[in-house]
């Protein structure tokens, strides 16, 4: 038996088995005694198999998960499956972080947060279901109207405190903080998501599945844009690293970009670190107080932070109006559907989840080679396509009657470090990129064939993550081309 099929099972035993606090014992973070006895999991661990569902569009990437619309053939409910590889988890040792997620949100119960309703798995994966976000991510709300009136703006906010305020009251450190992690119910409330990063506060009554020994609250976690100051610099992170977090995210809703962006993570951390922030003109006196607040350098002096805590940030001047006691009564921002999507009505689940064309494959339709070109798409890349995709230099890397149907000269993003590379789509479909600046052209093969096998997600017009089962890779397109690419990807998985 190799390691590897060891691992795995342990991470089965491990996950699913009924966990019971001494397992979870988390030496000095976790002091109170949790439930004791008979521990068992509000969202059960169930029987089912992925074949009692019939699987939507996908809704969402994580790092090592996908997320997909699942409708549960006997009763029709619909649930957002967060499917994860085991293998994958294995390798990028990321067990504890499934676990976390698992056994935390089994004791969370707040209108805004995401709630788990069961677990099951397979050989292969570990399948965790969710209630349904159909509005989708505050990111795609921010992309798709450029920016986030303050009004609405305010509403979301509010909301994020309030499910802030009860995750802190728990003790809980969510970490990970960003518009990509507030999902959005149908009539647009909030709901935050992804709870694999979190960490809990001495004295929390939350149980905590171990640490890897490589995981510490001063570790290096959440995304860069967000990561506050004092993590950088290596100390513990805190409650207050979520209000950072939080300003960012307030930053980015009224501005349409971090407020630390740049072209790389190292100078993004340098902005950070410098503080090196600049408010535009069109925010309120009211909204640039309160993030200038939210955005102290010192965590201590952080609005939010003991000792005005939570009521202190509530009765800030950007908030007048709301009526925290009943944010959950009040009419959230309308929606902004995908330009593509406008027929869609988010509140009818089916329409958004289960479009015509199921998402499933066809298995002849996934054998390379096969699948057309669409004719919008063969019109659109045209005029997507930079005069590098007819370059011949690519030729040597297609096979006989491949042809390019996007190519972009681009940069690879690594955590500190770029490198120059031509990406190239092609109507196999194939993606794959071309290392140009080493003088042996080197090839990658990114994806080929299976179309549930790929998502782009655009993070602004320049810069996009292509994510497939194996990898997640970061590009930045300065011809702002990151909408093509995901259009393109798109137009030939769904032909
Ligand atoms: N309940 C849900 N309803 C609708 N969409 C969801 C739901 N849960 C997750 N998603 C979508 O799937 C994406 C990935 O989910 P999630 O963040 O939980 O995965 P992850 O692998 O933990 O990601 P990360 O890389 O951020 O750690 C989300 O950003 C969101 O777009």
């Amino acid at each position: 038996m190799t390691v590897r099929r060891e691992c795995q099972e342990s991470l089965t035993n491990e996950f699913e088995a009924r966990v019971r606090p001494p397992l979870l014992g988390n030496s000095v973070r976790c002091s109170a005694p949790p439930r004791m006895s008979n521990f068992t999991f509000r969202a059960p661990q169930e029987n089912f198999t992925v074949d009692d569902f019939e699987l939507g569009s996908v809704l969402g990437v994580g790092s090592f998960s996908k997320v997909v619309g699942a409708k549960k053939k006997d009763t029709g409910q619909v649930y957002a499956l967060k499917i994860m590889d085991k293998d994958f988890i294995m390798k990028q040792d990321k067990a504890s972080h499934v676990k976390r997620e698992r056994i935390v949100l089994d004791q969370l119960n707040h209108p805004g947060i995401v709630q788990l309703l069961f677990t099951f798995q397979d050989s292969h994966s570990i399948y965790m279901a969710f209630e349904a976000c159909e509005g989708g991510e505050l990111f795609d709300q921010i992309t798709r109207k450029g920016r986030v009136i303050e009004s609405d703006a305010r509403f979301y906010t509010a909301e994020i405190i309030d499910a802030m305020e009860y995750l802190h009251g728990l003790g809980l450190i969510h970490r990970d903080i960003k518009p990509e992690n507030v999902l959005l119910t149908a009539d647009g409330h909030v709901k935050i998501a992804d709870f694999g990063s979190v960490m809990v506060t001495e004295g929390t009554k939350i149980i905590l599945p171990p640490l890897a020994a490589s995981e510490t609250a001063c570790s290096f976690e959440g995304s860069a844009a967000y990561i506050p100051p004092e993590v950088l610099n290596n100390s513990t992170a805190t409650i207050e690293s979520d209000h950072w977090a939080l300003g960012c995210t307030l930053y980015q809703m009224l501005s349409g970009t971090s407020p630390f962006q740049d072209s790389s993570d190292f100078l993004v951390f340098k902005r950070i670190k410098a503080r090196n922030i600049k408010f535009p003109s069109y925010f309120s006196d009211e909204a640039t107080d309160l993030i200038d607040k939210l955005l102290d350098i010192d965590p201590r002096r952080r609005l939010g932070a003991a000792p005005g805590g939570y009521p202190a940030l509530k009765m800030h001047p950007f908030f007048k109006g709301i009526e925290w006691s009943k944010l959950r009564e009040a009419s959230p921002p309308k929606i902004a559907l995908d330009s593509n999507d406008s027929t869609r009505d988010t509140t009818n689940i089916s329409d958004g989840f289960f479009p015509k064309k199921s998402a499933s494959i066809d298995s002849s339709d996934s054998k390379r080679g096969t699948r057309r070109i669409s004719p919008t798409l063969e019109l659109n890349a045209a005029k997507f396509a930079s005069v590098d995709s007819f370059d011949s230099r690519w030729q040597e890397f297609l096979e006989p009657g491949e042809c390019i149907v996007l190519a972009s000269k681009i940069k690879k993003l690594r955590l500190l470090t770029s490198k120059k590379v031509q990406l190239i789509l092609t109507n196999r479909p194939r993606l794959f990129y071309v290392n140009t600046s080493k003088s042996m052209e080197n090839m990658k093969l990114l994806w080929s064939d299976n179309p549930n096998d790929i998502t782009i997600q655009v993070l602004n017009p320049s810069h996009f993550k292509i994510c497939t089962p194996m990898k997640v890779s970061s590009f930045e397109d300065k011809k702002q081309l990151a909408w093509h690419w995901k259009k393109a990807v798109e137009g030939l998985v769904s032909h």
